[in-house]
């Protein structure tokens, strides 16, 4: 049996509207969800035991122990593995790095044992991972089970972290208003950026206004965004306190980008175009290596 190298790539909502909360106090969601070129990295290889070894940039404070998703997900599945994980994605920022990766371990662990992923298995590791086994753009409601595939046009976009952890129950809690409208029933057709960012306009993040109580600098995040030439909608991904900035062109994306990360050495910034990330990642998973 080979090592199988895995991409956990970022998922971005791009919508993420609270329409109500459940009697367990899970809140329902309507999110329009896509997923980022930026991600981390894992190699599952065969081993005795199960073991994970983490390192790579943002790897500082990430549990290596039970306490870490990608080392449970292995678990449920069975079997033994050495798991090891290039953490690029900053933790508790509203960009699912902890479900990427324990989709990705379960998409490993599926490939090296020849398992099958169960779903319920999925959201039991966390809400935000059914949506991360996919990597691909998908409307999400529910907690976070049910998902329906949606066609959305590709757009540029610069990812933004003050490298502020932010709490997500810390955010639900401070949430106001818990029965807020849905997005439409049928989602227009959305054929091109501009189109999109219309549309996305018309949209929310509920979790938006709490955050921003809950951690201020998200203020100058979303203002340092925003006054990107190029930069059409500034919001923030999930309970924060990562930002994206939408642009019509990538290369006023890339230069934003830039511009950011030359102002602000201590935040976390990134390029790239959103949408399905599952094209890259799918060539990985059937690639062995060493
Ligand atoms: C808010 C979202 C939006 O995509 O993203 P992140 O900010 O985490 O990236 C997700 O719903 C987060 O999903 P995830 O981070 O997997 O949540 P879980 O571990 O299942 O839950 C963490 C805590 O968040 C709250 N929670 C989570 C999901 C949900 N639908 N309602 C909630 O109230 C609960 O307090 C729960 O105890
Ligand atoms: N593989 C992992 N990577 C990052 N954080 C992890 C991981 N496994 C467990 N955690 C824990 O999960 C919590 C949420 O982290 P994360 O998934 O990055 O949040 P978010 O969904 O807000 O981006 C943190 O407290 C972190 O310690």
């Amino acid at each position: 049996m080979r090592a199988t190298e895995v991409f956990a790539p970022a998922k971005i909502n791009l919508a993420l509207h609270v329409i109500g909360q459940r009697a367990d106090g899970y809140h329902l969601l309507d999110s329009l969800v896509v997923f980022a070129p930026v991600g981390d990295r894992l190699v599952i290889a065969p081993g005795r035991g199960l073991s994970l070894h983490v390192h790579g940039p943002e790897a500082a404070g990430v549990p290596a122990d039970m306490g870490n998703l990608a080392l449970r997900a292995a678990a449920l599945l069975g079997g033994d593995a050495a798991v090891t994980l290039d953490k690029r994605l900053p933790s508790s920022s509203g960009i699912g790095g902890g479900s990427a990766d324990a989709a990705a371990a379960l998409r490993g662990m599926a490939a090296l044992h020849g398992t099958r992923i169960n779903d319920m298995q999925a959201l039991a590791l966390g809400a935000d991972v059914p949506m991360c086994l996919g990597s691909r753009p998908v409307r999400v409601r529910g907690i976070g089970e049910r998902l329906d595939p949606v066609t959305l046009p590709p757009v540029a976009a610069v990812l933004v972290n003050p490298r502020r952890p932010v709490s997500t129950p810390a955010v639900f809690k401070a949430l106001q208003s818990r029965d807020n409208p849905s997005m439409p029933d049928r989602l227009p057709s959305l054929t091109d950026a501009p189109g999109l960012i219309a549309f996305l306009r018309e949209m929310r993040n509920d979790l938006e206004a709490p955050a921003r109580q809950v951690e201020p600098v998200i203020n100058l995040v979303l203002t340092a965004l925003e006054a990107q030439r190029g930069c059409t909608l500034a919001r923030m991904s999930g309970s924060g306190a990562t930002c994206f900035g939408l642009f019509a062109h990538e290369a006023d994306a890339q230069a934003a980008a830039q511009r950011i990360g030359r102002a602000k050495p201590d935040w976390w910034v990134a390029g790239g175009v959103l949408g399905d990330q599952m094209q890259q990642a799918a060539p990985r998973l059937s690639q062995g290596i060493q």
